[in-house]
């Protein structure tokens, strides 16, 4: 036994030497020339087959990778000796990695397979076009040469279903944002990400249930519509456009929608982005299964100016973001045009599963080219709370059901609400102070709706007043 050892010992001291005079005596060309060769000669004699999968391919995020270090995490964590163990900032839970050019065995329908996670730093002398990342990652797949079908006819397809599943059972959802521009990190990423802990659901929404429950079948139908979209020939993504005045849930629905879809959210800030083909790289670099949101929509793209300056509808090509010192005819700007295409060219079409979801406080101003089927297949309209969305915040922040409640009372607040015209999160507030007592809450939630609805009477006399007089005016002119 000790002779085995030695000899083992004495191998990989050999094999330490070489390194060692190789990275010592002969330049990297040639070390790199060697290595390939030797690799060559190995190939030829060896019965394995190797499966490179690298984190970036091309200019892409590679969605197998991301789909292998996923599924790997849970194998890894029950058979793998030594793990790198993660936890990210505010995340709720500790994530597995392998370690760098650490093996895991994996089996699959009695095919033994190998993975090996390998990091390398890049090369600073690499020229690229773009800037790439510090850091080049990837798996290594080794199998058997005669089980080469089995692997790619069918384990990397289970895997990326048993990653699917994973992701949508335990991680947490990601909340990218593009705050410094498209500025790359060490992995060559232009989003930042932080784990996404929304607690808003479509059960706590408070909305029409029948518009509530048609916005869930048709996020439904979109998530299971693959062979749908690939039968039709259309591009797998839906835009939605939620509208309506703030504190209506616009924000809280696309927090709904990622956490019953188990999607990532992209919060693109259209201000940091300087120009066209910036919008298209980040784009690129959205993975599938996401939700891309533009938050006030009206405020990033200035439509008025268009306007003022007489371009018609279908001429869309000039209208550069404001607050921005780029000029008009500074050439490289965000235009209306790149906007259109991020969401509905060819670009829009290089990842998928993909929604689109953009508000506003003001439809009436958004031109009718953002709006058009295709683009926004939806429009939402988030409205002032009604009598049905009361409910459920009573639900959600007295915990009871309205037969609980004091019926008395619930009737005036019926005949009420809809002309006091509060936001749920006007009334949210009135909820969350009086939670304990329900009584309290109910006297204090009425006392406001009836003030609302009287101030909301008054503004409309004044205002027909206002216009009646206007009109005597018109009249007498
Ligand atoms: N429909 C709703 N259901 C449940 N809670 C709501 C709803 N609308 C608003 N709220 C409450 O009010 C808060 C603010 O809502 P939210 O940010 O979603 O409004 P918004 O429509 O996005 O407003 P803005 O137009 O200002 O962005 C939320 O945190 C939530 O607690
Ligand atoms: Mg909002």
């Amino acid at each position: 036994m000790k002779e085995f050892w030695t000899t083992i010992a004495s191998m990989m001291g050999l094999w330490a030497f070489c390194q060692t005079i190789l990275h010592t005596i002969f330049p990297q060309e040639l070390r790199f020339a060697f290595l390939k060769f030797f690799h060559k000669i190995f190939n030829s004699f060896t019965s394995y087959c190797y499966y490179e999968i690298t984190e970036v391919d091309g200019v892409n995020t590679n969605e197998l990778y991301n789909a292998v270090q996923l599924y790997l995490s849970s194998s890894a964590a029950v058979s793998a000796n030594r793990l790198s163990l993660n936890r990210g900032l505010n995340s709720s839970s500790i994530t597995f990695d392998l370690s760098n050019n650490d093996r895991l065995v994996d089996s699959y329908n009695g095919v033994k397979v190998v993975w090996e996670h390998v990091i390398t730093q890049r090369q600073t002398q690499t020229f690229s076009w773009r800037p790439l990342p510090e850091e080049k990652r990837g798996f290594i797949l080794s199998s058997k040469k005669k089980d080469k079908t089995v692997v790619l006819g069918s384990y990397l397809d289970f895997v990326m279903k048993k990653a699917k599943d994973l992701r949508r059972e335990h991680q947490d959802r990601l909340l990218y944002t593009n705050s410094h521009g498209v500025s790359l990190d060490s992995r060559g990423h232009p989003w930042e990400s932080v784990p996404f802990k929304h607690p808003s659901t479509f059960e706590t929404l408070a909305m029409d249930p029948l518009k509530k429950a048609e916005i869930m079948a048709d996020l439904l139908d979109f998530a299971d519509g693959e062979s749908f979209y690939q039968r039709t020939g259309r591009a797998w993504k839906r835009g939605y456009l939620l509208y309506g005045p703030p504190g209506t849930g616009k924000s809280s629905m696309i927090a709904a929608m990622a956490n019953y879809l188990g999607y990532d959210i992209y919060d693109l800030e259209l201000t940091e982005v300087n120009t066209n083909s910036e919008l298209r790289k980040l784009l690129m670099k959205t993975s599938s299964k996401s939700i891309i949101v533009i938050e006030d929509i009206d405020c990033s793209i200035n439509l008025a100016n268009r306007n003022k300056n007489g371009v018609g509808n279908n001429n869309y090509n000039a209208s550069p973001l404001p607050g921005s010192n780029r000029g008009e005819d500074g050439g490289n700007t965000i235009t209306l045009s790149g906007l259109l295409n991020f969401t509905d060219g060819l670009w829009s079409c290089c990842g998928n599963e993909r929604i689109f979801v953009f508000t506003t406080n003001h439809v009436e101003k958004l031109d009718p080219a953002l709006l058009r089927s295709g683009r926004m297949d939806m429009h939402i309209h988030m409205s002032y709370c009604s009598f049905s969305a009361l409910r459920i915040l009573f639900r959600n922040y007295l915990e009871c059901e309205d037969d609980q409640l004091d019926g008395v009372v619930l009737k005036v607040l019926e005949g009420v609400i809809n002309e006091a015209e509060m936001t749920p999160a006007d009334i949210s507030e009135v909820l969350i102070k009086n939670r304990c007592d329900k009584d309290k809450a109910l006297r204090e939630l009425l006392e406001s709706l009836k003030k609302r609805a009287e101030r909301n009477r008054m503004k409309l006399s004044e205002r027909n007043t206002n216009e009646d007089k206007d009109e005597e005016l018109e009249k007498w002119a």
